[in-house]
Order: structure tokens, then sequence, then C-alpha cells
């Protein structure tokens, strides 16, 4: 870990009166798994769409390595090489894994056509498990087949920095595990991931560092460990059952 891969500075979103937003900064590292969490409401959603372009910022800038992408289009954000799963799984159900896969590849940061893009997607549906069900419909696929046909139209991209937005959430307990493992090899490949996570046994398990929200504004930053013990984290997260 060296440079930063992506920094948040100052970064607000107001939607008319609600500051969902508040000045928050942090730095996410090279080969870094950065956790975003912070009890429901607290801005977390509405920071990935920051980064990802889904939202403008009202104030401040991030900037993927050296380069401003605050301002730009989700598209343009896209290919300058940042990709995400969504919190309710977006996948084309009329289409199969294999293509669902090959769209990421197509209109990503690394742009591969035909055979190219067709190689890359069964490298990586074998990559996320799903080795052998290539030509299977999306919308005949469980809810984790589909997260993992997600998963890997994201890496299709190879993004410079992933964006995991609950990708754990609705899965069972056997399905927790995989889920964990597969972000855990991720990791373990050297991606640069910032993954917003309700479960915390997660976060512990997987991440480096972390980031806390509250209302809006960041309330705590650093290794997890020290971080989910800080008693104003404690404190903003009580009477939260998943805490
Ligand atoms: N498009 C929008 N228009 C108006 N208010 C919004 C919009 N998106 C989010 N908000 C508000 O901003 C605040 C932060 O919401 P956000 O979804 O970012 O929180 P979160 O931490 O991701 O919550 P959860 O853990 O429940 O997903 C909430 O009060 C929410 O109602």
């Amino acid at each position: 870990m060296s440079a930063y891969a992506l920094s948040v500075r100052n970064v607000r979103k107001q939607f008319g009166g609600l500051v969902a937003v508040n000045n928050v900064s942090f730095d996410v590292f090279d080969g870094e798994l950065f956790g975003l969490i912070g009890p429901n409401g607290s801005g977390k959603t509405t920071m990935m769409n920051l980064i990802s372009g889904a939202l403008k910022p009202t104030a401040g800038e991030i900037k993927l390595g050296h380069e401003r992408i605050s301002g730009l289009s989700a598209h343009h954000i896209a290919r300058k090489g940042v990709s995400r799963t969504f919190q309710l799984v977006r996948v084309l159900p009329s289409l199969d894994a294999e293509e669902n896969v090959m769209a990421g590849a197509v209109f990503g940061h690394q742009r591969l056509w035909g055979e190219e893009a067709r190689k890359l997607a069964h490298q990586l549906l074998e990559r996320v498990g799903l080795g052998g069900r290539a030509h299977m419909p999306v919308s005949a696929m469980t809810y984790i087949d589909q997260k993992r046909v997600e998963l890997a139209r994201s890496l299709a991209s190879n993004p410079r920095v992933l964006l995991l937005d609950e990708w754990l959430a609705g899965l069972n307990p056997s399905e927790l595990q995989i889920g964990i493992e597969l972000i855990a090899e991720l990791r373990a490949e050297g991606r640069t991931i910032i993954m917003v996570e309700h479960v915390m046994d997660a976060i512990r398990t997987l991440c480096d560092r972390c980031v806390v929200m509250s209302s809006g504004v960041k309330i705590a930053e650093g290794g997890v460990a020290e971080t989910l013990s800080d008693p104003e984290v404690v404190r903003a997260y009580l009477g939260d059952d998943d805490a």
C-alpha cells in the first residue's frame, strides 16, 4: 500500500434542507479494503453515489489517484475505473450470466470486445463460483448467484476501485460465509475495495481501516478494532441490533 487510490475531501451533499453528507474527508490506499459503516440513514449510500457519480457533491472534491472525478458523469467515472455493485442487486434478468458479465467488460474501464470479453467473462464466472452456469438466465438464479453475477460484471472492467454497497445483505449464514471468503480473495489479489456493510463480523474480518458516519458526519476513522470500540461509535450504534 502506498499511493492513494481515492481521496474524498470536504464532501457535502444536500437534498433540499437535508444534509445527507456533511464535510466528509477520507483517503483509501491502493490495495486497501476500506469499510464505510454507520447506522441507518447516516449517509453511506449517498457517499457511494457521490463516488460513483450517480450524485454530484454540493461541495468538496473526490479524486481517483491524482485526477478529480467529482462532477463527471457516472459513465465517465466508470470509464476511469470505478465500478460498483448495488444495495439491491441490479442485473439484466433477460440475459444469461455470461452476457451480463460481458456487458461489464464492454462498457467499463478495460473495454474488451467479442471473444476477449467472452473469455474474461468465463474466467470471472469461475472466479465467483459460477463456473458451468455461464448460460443460465440470470432470472432463474438464486439471489446469491445473482449477486455473484453482479460482482463478476463489476470485476470485468478491471476497476481501480470497486465499490460494494451491502453486497453481503440478504444472504443466509452459509452464503454469508461464502461471500466473506470471496471478498477476502479479492482483497488478497490486491484489489482496492470500499465496502458499505451492516454485517459487523464481515467488517471486522475483512477491512484494513474504516470510516464511521452518523447523521452525515464522519465520527471516527482508523483501524477497525480501535474504531469499533470508540465510545462515540458505540453510542451511535446503541439500539442498532447489527452493532
Ligand atoms: N435522493 C434523495 N433525496 C432526498 N433525501 C435523500 C436522498 N437519498 C438519501 N436521502 C436521505 O439522506 C440521508 C442519508 O441516506 P443514505 O441512504 O445515504 O443513508 P445510509 O447510511 O446508506 O442508510 P442505510 O444504511 O439505511 O442504507 C437519509 O436521511 C435519506 O433519507
